[in-house]
């Protein structure tokens, strides 16, 4: 499948018909055509008789389960990626239905509940994984398909893609928006900025409102905005071409593409701070992409999401017959990485033991597989980042000093999104022409809002706010109720979370002496600030692990723990 084959439509397999409907109109708000079928047998017969560019599947249906679809694609030969979407993995849950899935074709999972951010991944995915088959094999050496295993999932990009590897932004938008429309990568920012004029009517009431800090944002008006009567943006949204990932103007955004720049030129480990969603893994592809191992593998993991029986395993491979289920020989990801870049997000989610032998493979420059004898020399830069407070887990022991020192040899620090401020609505308006062409409107109080909000998950956060709203939108115009953001003042401290008051308002339940478990009674409290937790970050539970400053892994465990849904 080529790009281009994203004109044929994709095929929703789900017996429930609201998550048909909220699919086929999400995808359908990216630009892509979408055909549903309720059942395994409907889905067959539409597999044969029509061709799709891609195959979402529900798992469990009543006629059947999805992997007989991806079977049926598999068998048949059928040039369309399918991907699963199963129930929450747990603990004991079903994690082998994924793996299953993957085994016999899929080239993904999803789990319920999806986000709109996942559901755009897994488009661009489709499109990436196919490009990779036509365009294969380019470098690294000799190594088998990385495996996904289903925590870890890691992100292995292709290396010498350029066309994704340059602006996956710009890509996604080729790739999405309607064909025949510029788009946001063919007009330069400031054209964009060049095409807003300012609205004739301009509320005084909403004029006061005004920020000192956004005193260059357009005034309001009180009737929805088209976009040829939108607030003007003075300046242009910043994106330097060879830094074209990192967006903004801001002072500190300026400093951050310097930063990288010039670490793009040296081997050093580089250590990157920063709120979740703050640009952490866009900033470690950019040093990728701009040094000299850019035709080479980078490879990210998510150190929070490997399973720990497993992690050994994923980061150095394992020879044939060296535990049971070892069926063949496998390369972990340093290997996979040799020449390139290895980015270890969520870093200080890493166990101890799993430390001491990260920090030998560093020292060494090699690494061992499981049950091979021989240690293999590899050339791989780290880049590490966490959105925790690193130097605190070394002093409470929770990490190594030694670890410590060997990545963080530079820190580059992200800042929030809240910090730049100057730069929000020019932000704003360039990811929904990006995404959503010009066709999209905004109430004036709607703007209000966006330009007020703290954003504690930062760029992903309003990434999705966005995309949820437009999804939401009538007659093309979002209002501030399609937003669904609690409106928290930009002073608010990233600390202080809405969830803080949520809890303050709750309370604690009572104890009662003699009657209550003191169990009992810690899990009603753990489960309260669970759902909350849930609840602020719209149930996306990686970022409501990090919100409780706890791991992913730990998250999945409390929850399965206490049955929350
Ligand atoms: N400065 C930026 N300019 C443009 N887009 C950005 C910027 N920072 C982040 N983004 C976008 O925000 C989203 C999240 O970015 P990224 O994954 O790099 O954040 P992160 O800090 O690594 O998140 P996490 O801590 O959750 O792993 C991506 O879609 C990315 O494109």
């Amino acid at each position: 499948m080529t790009r281009s084959s994203l004109n044929r439509p994709i095929l929703v397999v789900d017996d429930e018909a609201d998550i048909r409907d909220l699919m086929e109109i999400t995808l359908m708000k990216m630009g892509l055509s979408v055909d549903t079928a309720e059942g395994v047998n409907i889905a067959k017969k539409k597999l044969n008789e029509n061709k799709y560019s891609l195959v979402l599947t529900d798992m469990r249906m009543p006629d059947g389960s999805g992997l007989e679809v991806v079977e049926h694609i598999m068998s048949n030969n059928m040039d369309t990626p399918v991907a699963v979407i199963t129930a929450l993995i747990t603990a004991f849950g079903n994690a082998d239905q994924a793996v299953q899935a993957l085994k016999i074709g899929a080239f993904d999972y999803l789990q319920k509940p999806i986000t709109l951010a996942q559901l755009r991944t897994l488009v661009k995915s489709a499109v990436k994984v196919q490009d990779e088959n036509q365009n294969a094999p380019i470098a690294p050496p000799p190594v088998q398909a990385a495996p996904k295993s289903v925590a870890a999932a890691p992100v292995v990009s292709k290396p010498t893609d350029s066309t994704w590897g340059q602006n996956e932004w710009a890509d996604v938008e080729n790739t999405l928006s309607e064909k025949n429309k510029p788009t946001i990568s063919q007009v330069v920012p400031q054209k964009i900025v060049d095409n807003i004029t300012l609205p004739n009517a301009v509320a005084p009431s909403m004029e006061k409102r005004r920020v000192a800090s956004v005193a260059a944002v357009a005034p309001v008006a009180e009737t929805p905005i088209v976009p040829t009567a939108a607030p003007k943006v003075s300046g242009s949204l910043k994106r330097d071409n060879d830094v074209p990932r990192i967006l903004g103007s801001s002072q500190q955004i300026e400093e951050v593409r310097r930063l990288i720049r010039k670490l793009a030129d040296s081997n050093v480990p580089v250590y990157i701070s920063g709120e979740s969603g703050s640009g952490k893994e866009q900033a470690a592809r950019s040093i990728h992409e701009l040094s000299s191992r850019a035709d080479k593998p980078f490879i990210a993991v998510n150190c929070g999401a490997i399973p720990e029986n497993l992690m050994e395993s994923e980061f150095f491979g394992y020879k044939k017959g060296s535990f049971t289920g070892a069926d063949q020989d496998r390369l972990g990801f340093f290997q996979h990485a040799h020449g390139g870049t290895l980015f270890l997000d969520e870093v200080a989610d890493l166990p101890l033991a799993m430390q001491v032998k990260l920090l030998r493979a560093i020292q060494e420059k090699a690494v061992r597989r499981i049950g091979d004898a021989q240690e293999v020399k590899v050339d791989v830069r780290i880049i590490s980042a966490t959105h925790k407070n690193l130097e605190n887990l070394v002093e409470s022991g929770a990490f190594r000093q030694d670890l410590f020192y060997r990545l963080n040899v530079v820190t580059l620090k992200m800042p929030p999104l809240r910090e730049m401020h100057e730069d929000l609505e020019r932000l704003i308006v360039h990811l929904l022409h990006k995404h959503h062409g010009t066709g999209i409107r905004m109430t004036a109080s709607a703007r209000d809002a966006l330009l007020h909000y703290g954003y504690p998950g930062n760029f992903r956060e309003l990434e999705n706010i966005l995309e949820r709203a437009v999804a939401l939108a009538n007659n093309n115009t979002i209002d501030v109720e399609d937003l669904q953001i609690n409106h928290q003042p930009m002073s608010l401290d990233a600390e202080q979370f809405p969830l803080t008051e949520g809890l303050a308002a709750t309370g604690l339940p009572n104890f009662q002496m003699g009657h209550t478990q003191l169990q009992d009674y810690l899990d009603d409290v753990e489960r309260q600030i669970l759902q909350q937790a849930l609840e602020y970050t719209r149930y996306n539970r990686t970022q409501a692990a990090k919100v409780l400053g706890i791991s992913f892994r730990s998250m999945r465990y409390r929850l399965d723990r206490l049955a929350i849904e």
